[in-house]
């Protein structure tokens, strides 16, 4: 049989998924890979792979998209790993720094600047520009709130607009899955976060974090209907801002 392939984040924020994965029958019908979020978009857009834990804001450029998983890396509110930091005040920055590991946090932050924050901003993608503002993601951000000026976290901020939760990655495949497949990958994924004090117990601990309430209470794993909700809403904000730019 054909092995399923599959491109998860190498972040953190998966550790639960990938622990559920590999423990389960289903790890020897797949082939997995732990990617940065914009290489798991990439693979996922050319084919490279068939599922990807895919930043949503990729998803339209995906052929065949379709969601194959009850699960995906949420939050309600503040989530803990998705931030601009800034020297400055949002409302002094002119410059800001994309983070090249993301799709869907670079586009969170477009939108939150124009339709929250309703400021014009320039934005670059050269990793070594120096600039007063920029956006980071992932398990970079650990530890380091305490180290600029002005934080802002996007799933707060997101939900102080919209009073919604957030999606920042789907499970997304580019072809029809089996229900069957889809069956066994959403128990994986479930034996995996019902397992999250192992993996806890695996994590090397990170000062000035606390991993604990990171796993269990700042993301959310489920798709609800709010987070679909929002999801539609997000991805309607980056085409209205894609009007805006031409
Ligand atoms: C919560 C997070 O969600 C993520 C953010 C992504 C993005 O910005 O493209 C993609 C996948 C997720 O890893 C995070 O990375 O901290």
């Amino acid at each position: 049989m054909n092995k399923i392939k599959i491109s998860a984040v190498a972040y953190t924020n998966t550790k639960a998924f990938i622990y559920g994965l590999a423990n389960s029958p289903i790890i020897n019908k797949i082939d997995l890979s732990l990617d940065i979020p914009s290489d798991c978009a990439a693979k996922v857009i050319n084919g490279q792979v068939d599922i990807g834990l895919m930043p949503v804001a990729a998803i339209p450029n995906v052929p065949n998209a379709n969601i194959v998983a009850n699960y995906c890396i949420g939050s309600d509110g503040a989530v803990n790993s998705v931030f601009i930091f800034s020297k400055v005040p949002v409302n002094e920055i002119k410059i800001l720094r994309l983070d090249a590991h993301s799709r869907t946090s670079n586009n969170l932050a477009k939108v939150l600047l124009k339709f929250h924050w309703e400021k014009e901003v320039a934005f670059t993608t050269d990793q070594n520009a120096e600039t007063d503002a920029f956006v980071l993601i992932g398990d970079r951000t650990f530890g380091k709130t305490q180290d600029f000026a002005f934080v802002y976290d996007m799933g707060e901020e997101w939900k102080k607009l919209t009073g919604l939760p957030f999606m920042y990655a789907a499970w997304v495949a580019n072809k029809e899955i089996s229900q069957d497949f889809k069956d066994e990958f959403n128990a994986a994924l479930k034996f995996g976060l019902d397992h999250r004090q192992e993996v806890l117990a695996e994590l090397p601990p990170v000062s000035n974090f606390d991993l604990e309430d990171y796993l269990y209470h700042k993301l959310q794993f489920e798709v609800t209907e709010d987070r679909m909700k929002a999801m539609h809403l997000f991805l309607s904000y980056i085409e209205e801002l894609d009007r805006v730019k031409v």
